[in-house]
């Protein structure tokens, strides 16, 4: 039934298995979204992308996920609206996901996990130079994050799917042109918006996190070929890339806002 939440025996990959505690860690990520906690907040405006599928280069397994990398030489592909006081620019977008489709989101709704989790990480570029500077500052980054469900098939995201055996083991990557990850993103404008941090080290309290209430459907089969990827390099044992997701951290003294009611 839909609620019944599974205990997650997880073996988690060594970067998360430590609970990271960050020194005066205040705004960390991911958190438990308690929706009748948020508060609606009119004055939110729909977030804008606007994404030039020609800035797409190349895709990359960097040992603990594969990531989508953006030409971000330019403003071609920003994020706009919304939270944000003024566009940032598109770097790359993963996911996060589970051994079996119980478990394997970061962030939950009301203590629903989903089976995986997109990430659209974005950097202020009129603030700073680079991305690199970006995540080392307060208001540095914005990632506008989506929850997967098993579904229908997700026809956009087969191009990425068919993709990703040719980067099966840690360090391998692959061109990757022509993609816009805007059809990636739900209809429902609807999100919630927190002040939080990376989930992965150095986890930097540098995020201005956008999550989309409405889940993205995608199949069984697709999810799959996530779980066939590595961690591991050529040669070495292999260890499937599997819950690759930070734990929950505590929301401390922080209000989550939604854009709808
Ligand atoms: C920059 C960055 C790196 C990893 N993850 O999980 C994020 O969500 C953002
Ligand atoms: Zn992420």
């Amino acid at each position: 039934s839909a609620c019944s939440y599974k205990l997650r025996n997880v073996d988690l990959h060594p970067l998360w298995r430590t609970t990271i505690d960050v020194p005066g860690g205040s705004r960390q990520s991911p958190i438990d979204i308690r929706v009748l906690d948020s508060v609606f907040h009119p004055q939110l405006t729909p977030i804008r992308t606007q994404y030039d599928p020609n800035t797409c280069l190349h895709i990359w397994n960097n040992g603990y996920s594969f990531f989508v990398e953006f030409d971000d030489s330019t403003d071609k592909s920003v994020v706009s609206g919304g939270p944000l006081e003024n566009p940032y620019r598109l770097k790359q977008f993963h996911f996060h996901w589970g051994v079996n489709n119980d478990w394997g989101s970061e962030h939950t709704v009301d203590s629903k996990v989903f089976p995986a989790e997109l990430h659209l990480v974005h950097w202020n570029c009129s603030k700073y130079r680079t991305f690199e500077e970006a995540i080392m500052e307060s208001n540095g980054l914005a990632v506008i994050g989506v929850f997967l469900k098993l579904g229908k098939h997700h026809e956009k995201l087969q191009k990425l799917v068919d993709i990703l055996p040719s980067v099966r083991y840690k360090d391998s990557l692959t061109e990757f042109n022509y993609f816009d990850p805007s059809c990636l993103l739900p209809s429902c404008n609807d999100y919630w918006t927190y002040s939080g941090s990376l989930t992965t080290p150095p986890l930097t309290e540098s995020v201005t996190w956008i999550m989309m209430k409405k889940p993205i459907e995608v199949d069984h089969s697709q999810l799959a070929v996530f779980r066939s990827l590595l961690y591991t390099a050529v040669g070495e044992e292999e260890k499937n890339m599997v819950d690759n997701f930070r734990p929950l951290q505590p929301l401390m003294n922080r209000t989550v806002l939604s854009t709808f009611q």
